[in-house]
């Protein structure tokens, strides 16, 4: 990425003896502004290759339920999303709700535990996420993204056939655990989602997923969000979480990993614990699969998707082809 415009200091304001900041005159006043100016120019001017690079690309987004918490962040995420749509970019939410469904199943008693950061999963679990996913989480989100303009419409991978999905094993300890109606997504009928993004619209995916068998499976939402950027051919996947990217030995240290290849990252795939295992075997599952970039970024932090795609450095993990492997974008 190309290097940050400097950025010019505003001048340090004269105090008076009592230490209060002088009254400002006229010329003072226009000074501030003039900087001020200034500044919100070249933040939106920083922007303009972006604009150019993403223009048109299908951008798959995946929202987890970490960051989904507050009131607050949830609009500033509609927010972005409805921006990349104006910007000519074309967003596609998939979404998660690890903990809204765990609050749930707490609610109605129903026990609940994960293994190898899957949930497993019982058939009386799974009527409890597929009605939090697809009817609480995912309404929510198309409401919020509504409220700007009729762009948002929730489906679920039985909707047109999205995913087919095919029960999956945990790894723990190097062995593979039944973990009940678990599904990896064996197959994506990406038209469900293209039509719908050709017609302007933005789709909310939610991550469930009928087998061959119409047996409908739970999934984890960065798998379904990996295996759908790919089918698409996206240009980039961006995971949301609550986290500022990959620690590198998490949790003794707090660097950040910027960006890895995929050969790097599947070297380090199996020290990685709880949540951040399927985060990147979903980033490394997509730039396998052709997406030229995946990014683990922080959705505490509001409109950290505009920060990632539009300015130049970028923020949080960048998962990238090893040179062998594929293309760099
Ligand atoms: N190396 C790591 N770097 C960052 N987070 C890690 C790492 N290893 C494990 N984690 C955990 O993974 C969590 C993110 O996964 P998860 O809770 O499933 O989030 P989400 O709901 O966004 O999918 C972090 O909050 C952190 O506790
Ligand atoms: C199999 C499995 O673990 N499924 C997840 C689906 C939701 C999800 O992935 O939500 P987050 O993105 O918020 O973690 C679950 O039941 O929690």
């Amino acid at each position: 990425m190309s290097t940050t415009p400097s950025t010019p200091t505003t001048p340090s304001t004269p105090s008076t003896p009592d230490g209060t900041a002088p009254a400002k005159g006229p010329a003072q006043v226009r000074t501030r502004d003039r900087l001020q100016a200034m500044r919100k120019s070249e933040t939106l001017i920083e922007a303009l290759p972006w604009f150019e690079q993403f223009h048109g690309s299908i951008v798959v987004i995946k929202y987890g339920g970490n960051a989904m918490t507050d009131d607050v962040l949830k609009r500033a995420f509609a927010q972005d999303i409805v921006f990349l749509r104006y910007a000519g970019l074309r967003p596609v939410i998939v979404h998660g709700g690890g903990p809204q469904i765990s609050e749930m199943l707490n609610r109605l008693d129903i026990p609940s535990e994960f293994r190898g950061g899957l949930r497993v999963t019982t058939p009386e679990a799974m009527e409890v996420v597929r009605m939090v996913l697809v009817g609480q989480v995912g309404r929510e989100l198309v409401g919020l993204v509504n409220s700007h303009g009729p762009f948002a419409v929730g489906l679920s991978g039985e909707d047109a056939g999205l995913f087919t999905a095919e029960r999956r094993t945990a790894t723990v300890d190097g062995a593979a655990v039944d973990i009940g109606l678990v599904g990896d997504v064996v197959s994506v009928r990406a038209e469900a989602v293209r039509d719908l993004i050709e017609a302007g619209r933005i789709p909310v995916v939610s991550s469930v997923a009928p087998d061959v068998d119409g047996q409908v499976h739970n999934v984890n939402a960065d798998t379904a969000a990996a295996a759908l950027a790919t089918a698409l051919g996206a240009r980039k996947l961006v995971v949301l979480t609550d986290v500022e990217g990959l620690y590198r030995d998490w949790p003794d240290s707090d660097e950040v990993i910027s960006e890895l290849d995929a050969h790097e990252l599947a070297g380090l795939l199996p020290s990685l614990a709880s949540g951040m295992v399927p985060k990147m075997e979903a980033c490394l599952r997509a730039v396998r699969g052709g997406v030229p970039q995946a990014h683990v970024i922080d959705g505490r932090v509001a409109h950290s998707l505009l920060l990632e795609i539009f300015t130049d450095e970028g923020i949080g993990t960048m998962v990238v082809p090893a040179q062998q492997e594929g293309t760099y974008a």
